[in-house]
């Protein structure tokens, strides 16, 4: 599906969809317990991928009618040998979270993925398993998916870099606390996007888990059971796909009006700093926490600094952010941004440049130069990324003229309602 974009101004109420961070978690620690109701869970692509995880290793998920809850009935701590491969389609964390739970079973079992998962490295995971006793292996032998894990891994003590995916530490923290002998894991290099560790340690401990932070990285015992409290989790929003609302009402709201988001209750996730990007690029925003709501109106928005070292997935907001801001943008520390659904540095940095933007991309920093030129409408390919489709069509809402975003239809991955959610704020689209 291309989506085409006129420029459009917006205000109004919208909803963020819950968190798909927390949403892969809940399922996954439901899955490794007994019964539990994942109360306001993201249904999407990539959540419906750990969904299927945990069917294959045993367990059931019964989806409410309505998509209000999941009830999950779990594997119960250690997972069966599936009946076929585990297809992870798109999704990074599903592959990174089931390769260390498929770790433990008693046989052997093979993960797959899409083309752009099967480019993206696991091999730090894998020779962690490895070390913890298990068998962990990319078939090509690139570090890559196909991956051939199993083995009863029975856990232990291991090293792994920081800096590449903390998905690897959630991973290894998950499946430790139900190994013998649990799982102490020593970073090696600094922990980038370190905010979903915090998110992992948030659930495991609504979920009875606990896991202990220690010098050199974390620490998790073996023999420990998942069970919420009271049998329910309740999911919160997810301020990735906020930063797109939020994005539009500061580049676009009408005069005077303002675009109000709800589901913003605070909880661990870093991506909630895009409402301090937003206020030091001079956007007008509020959040009320106690509401759970943040209303954002347009400013002349100028340039400033990110590090994104926490905060990944922001990126392609704060890029297009940049664009219609005057002066530079600089996006820092940008470096694992690369090893995403696509490169999103240079992807960001080729589709703005066909909007008439000035970008500066290097390996570690991306600087968008705002106010050179003025965005123009262009066809843009969202490369079959989700937030790259999400980032360009706030783009096109002040761009001249029309904007078409190729392949529209990835939001599914973690925001299925996204043009929807568009098109209730103002926003003039056709889909085609
Ligand atoms: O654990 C998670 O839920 C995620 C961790 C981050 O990945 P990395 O840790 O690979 O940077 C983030 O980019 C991804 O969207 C979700
Ligand atoms: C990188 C992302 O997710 P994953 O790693 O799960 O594919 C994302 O949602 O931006």
């Amino acid at each position: 599906m291309n989506v085409t974009i006129s420029n459009s101004r917006v205000r109004g109420r919208t909803r963020a969809p819950p968190s798909k961070s927390y949403t892969h978690r809940a399922i996954l620690a439901a899955g490794y317990g007994g019964d539990a109701t994942v109360r306001d869970p993201l249904v999407s692509a990539d959540t419906k991928a750990t969904m299927r995880a945990v069917e294959a290793f045993g367990g059931s998920v019964e989806r409410a009618e309505d998509d209000t809850h999941l009830v999950v009935s779990g594997f119960g701590g250690r997972p069966g040998v599936p009946d076929d491969v585990v297809n992870c389609e798109n999704s990074g964390t599903t592959m990174r979270l089931v390769t260390a739970c498929g770790a433990l079973a008693d046989g052997l079992v093979v993960l797959t993925g899409d083309d752009s998962l099967r480019s993206r490295p696991q091999g730090p995971l894998l020779s962690a398993i490895e070390d913890l006793g298990g068998r962990g292996e990319s078939t090509r032998g690139n570090g890559r998916a196909p991956l051939v894990v199993g083995g009863s891994t029975p856990g232990g003590r291991v090293s792994i870099p920081g800096d590449v995916s903390s998905q690897y530490i959630t991973a290894l923290l998950m499946a430790g606390a139900v190994t013998d002998e649990g799982a102490e894991v020593e970073l090696e290099t600094e922990l980038k996007s370190a905010p979903y560790v915090d998110i992992t340690v948030e659930v495991l401990d609504d979920f009875g888990v606990e896991v202990e932070r220690t010098e050199a990285g974390f620490a998790v015992e073996g023999g420990q059971s998942y069970a919420p409290e009271g049998g329910e989790y309740a999911v919160p929003g997810d301020f990735s796909s906020m930063s797109y609302l939020l994005a539009a009402g500061a580049v676009a709201a009408e005069g005077g009006e303002s675009v109000v988001v709800e589901g913003a209750r605070p909880s661990a996730q870093g991506d909630s700093a895009i409402v301090d990007i937003l206020d030091s690029m001079g956007a007008a925003v509020s959040w009320d926490r106690e509401a759970g709501e943040i209303t954002v109106s347009r400013g002349d928005l100028t340039g400033t600094t990110v590090d994104v070292g926490d905060t990944p997935d922001l990126l392609p907001t704060i890029a297009t952010l940049g664009a219609a801001a005057e002066g530079d943008t600089v996006i820092e520390n940008c470096e694992h941004v690369r090893y995403k659904e696509t490169d999103r540095v240079s992807a960001m940095a080729e589709e703005l440049g066909k909007m008439g933007a000035s970008v500066t991309e290097e390996r570690d920093r991306l600087t968008v130069h705002g106010g050179e030129t003025e965005l123009s409408g262009a066809r843009v390919d969202g490369r079959h990324d989700h937030r790259i489709v999400m980032s360009l069509a706030v783009a096109g809402l002040v761009a001249e003229g029309e904007t078409t975003v190729e392949g529209a239809e990835h939001v599914d991955v973690s925001f299925p309602d996204f043009f929807e959610s568009m098109e209730s704020l103002g926003v003039e689209l056709r889909r085609e």
